[in-house]
């Protein structure tokens, strides 16, 4: 076992590599549907959570090719950038597009209202509650250590990465200043489970950092590598030929 391996270990979460992106996105999306289903035989719905940004697209689409009750299934996003769906930085609009399979099927809760930020994040945050305890959350992480839209040293990140923080949705901005909404550590941290997601070395050299410095401020995904988490991780970032740029 290497060094990463067992620190994450004293953590209780799991490292599993795949050799490649098919593989790594096949069996998180088999991953996510047996956590669905397991909390629809225990409690008839389940609760879902998926991050955006340029990565997930293979698992989408492994996802929408899952026989599963999605009638039963609610969804939402991790975080949103501010932006209507017709936006192609719209994670809403990956999300819609990727599962268009199942989408319809789906009990949908969008991030972005188009009202403002923190009217939006205070809207999503009401009707979120009846959501909480989330039964499954798919994190993804840049590799300047963000995850959702939670930024290094951004405003307010210190008390959002809490799981006490009041509101399970708030009004964020990305490093360039950009206005995002996203879950806090109250919604992430209530999770039944996390699964998080991160291709190439990179990514992994991040993860390393942000687990040996745990600086959460810092390194905001740090917060969140704590048990109950499996992390995938496959070494080539390839997108397939179709994903968004
Ligand atoms: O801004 C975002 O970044 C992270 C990582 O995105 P990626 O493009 O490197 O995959 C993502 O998890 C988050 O949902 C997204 O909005």
């Amino acid at each position: 076992m290497n060094a990463i391996e067992s620190r994450l270990e004293q953590r209780g979460v799991t490292l599993k590599r795949f050799d490649t992106p098919l593989q790594q996105a096949e069996q998180l999306a088999a991953a996510v549907v047996e956590r669905l289903n397991m909390a629809i035989a225990e409690r008839g719905q389940a609760s879902l959570a998926l991050s955006g940004g340029r990565s997930p697209v293979r698992f989408l689409d492994a996802l929408a090719r899952q026989a599963i009750d999605w009638s039963r299934v609610r969804l939402t996003l991790v975080d949103e950038r501010w932006v209507p769906e017709s936006d192609a930085q719209s994670n809403a609009a990956l999300l819609r597009s990727r599962l268009a399979a199942v989408f319809p099927r789906l009990q949908w809760l969008p991030l972005y209202r188009g009202v403002t930020p923190a009217a939006d994040a205070a809207q999503v945050d009401a009707q979120l509650a009846d959501w909480l305890p989330l039964d499954l959350v798919v994190l993804g992480m840049g590799v300047d250590g963000h995850t959702a839209s939670l930024f290094p040293h951004a405003e307010g990140v210190a008390e959002w990465l809490n799981g006490n923080c009041d509101a399970g949705c708030v009004a964020s901005r990305a490093a360039d200043g950009t206005p995002r909404l996203t879950l806090t550590g109250r919604a992430l941290h209530s999770a039944r489970f996390r699964l998080l997601a991160i291709s190439g070395d990179a990514k992994l050299r991040t993860l390393c950092t942000a687990v040996e410095a745990d600086q959460p401020a810092r390194w905001p995904i740090s917060a969140f590598v704590q048990a109950p988490m499996d992390i995938y991780y496959c070494p080539e970032d390839g997108q397939p030929d179709d994903a968004p740029v």
